[in-house]
């Protein structure tokens, strides 16, 4: 198949089921979220966005427990195929995750590029020096700490922080960035910029997002799953479609219910 690794790229799960231990949490979820788009994924607490997230780059199969059934293909390709190395699905597939987590005591410059090592790839000193400004100007921080790259990560501030862990995923050049709820522990300020960073990005990396917060799904999302769990079973997507239309003309009552704020 056709694989053109600087290009942008559809990522589809098809038919997701996935259980811990006997517990099925998700029941045949299928969903594609567009080449260079934002894919907002939401609904109630425990309705198994954060699982199905951590299918999309086989962090799920980290607990013991975790079983799961189904494919993702990462433009047309399964990256479950026992043929594909681990390592490559996490490198394609970057992840992004609520509270951030830099190296905090390593430098701005070395978390960036804290990546290349766990990848094996190899670089000159001034390929590297201009990776980390290329990151760091993808995920809005440049500006904030070209004066102090070998200033602690864990000196930033909470936003900067999340930035940093942004340009970090960006270094491996991922073909999808999967952010959970990656704006949950900041402030509107620092909130408005990271969605403003991920509209910048959508242009060369294929993005999904989890989200309890409907406006921000509004703002940033071109697409949109709702998820939900209802009692005692296991989730699924209600309904998926273009944000806009979804928020104003729901198709499912539930949809309606769930994007005003009447429950979850
Ligand atoms: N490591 C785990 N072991 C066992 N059960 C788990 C594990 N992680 C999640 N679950 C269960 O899977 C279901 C889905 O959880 P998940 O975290 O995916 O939901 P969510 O929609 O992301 O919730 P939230 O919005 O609260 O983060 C829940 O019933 C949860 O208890």
């Amino acid at each position: 198949m056709h694989h053109d690794v600087s290009g942008l790229a559809e990522l589809r799960a098809e038919e997701i089921t996935a259980w811990f231990g006997n517990h099925k949490v998700l029941d045949r979820v299928s969903l594609t979220m567009p080449a260079g788009g934002i894919t907002a994924l939401i609904g109630p607490s425990g309705c198994g966005k954060s699982t199905f997230l951590r299918i999309l780059n086989r962090m799920h199969e980290l607990v013991p427990s975790a079983q799961l059934a189904g494919q993702v293909l990462l433009d047309g390709e399964d990256i479950y195929d026992p043929d594909k190395r681990l390592i490559d699905a996490r490198r394609s597939i970057g992840m992004v995750f609520q509270k951030p987590n830099p190296f905090p005591a390593m430098s701005i410059r070395e978390n960036v590029l804290a990546g290349l090592k766990l990848t094996g790839t190899t670089a000159s000193k001034s390929a590297k020096a201009a990776l980390v400004e290329e990151c760091l100007i993808k995920g809005g921080l440049w500006n904030e700490v070209k004066d102090r790259l070998d200033a602690p990560g864990g000196g930033l501030s909470g936003g900067q922080q999340q930035r940093l862990c942004i340009a970090r995923s960006l270094a491996v050049k991922p073909r999808v960035l999967l952010m959970d709820e990656p704006c949950s522990a900041l402030d509107p300020t620092s909130t408005r910029v990271i969605e403003e960073t991920m509209l910048e990005l959508a242009r060369e990396v294929t993005i999904v997002i989890v989200t309890h917060n409907m406006q921000q799904a509004a703002r940033v999302s071109d697409t949109c799953a709702f998820f939900l769990a209802a009692q005692g079973t296991p989730g699924v997507i209600v309904e998926h479609g273009d944000t806009k239309a979804m928020f104003s003309h729901p198709r499912d009552e539930r949809t309606a219910d769930y994007v005003h704020g009447r429950f979850g």
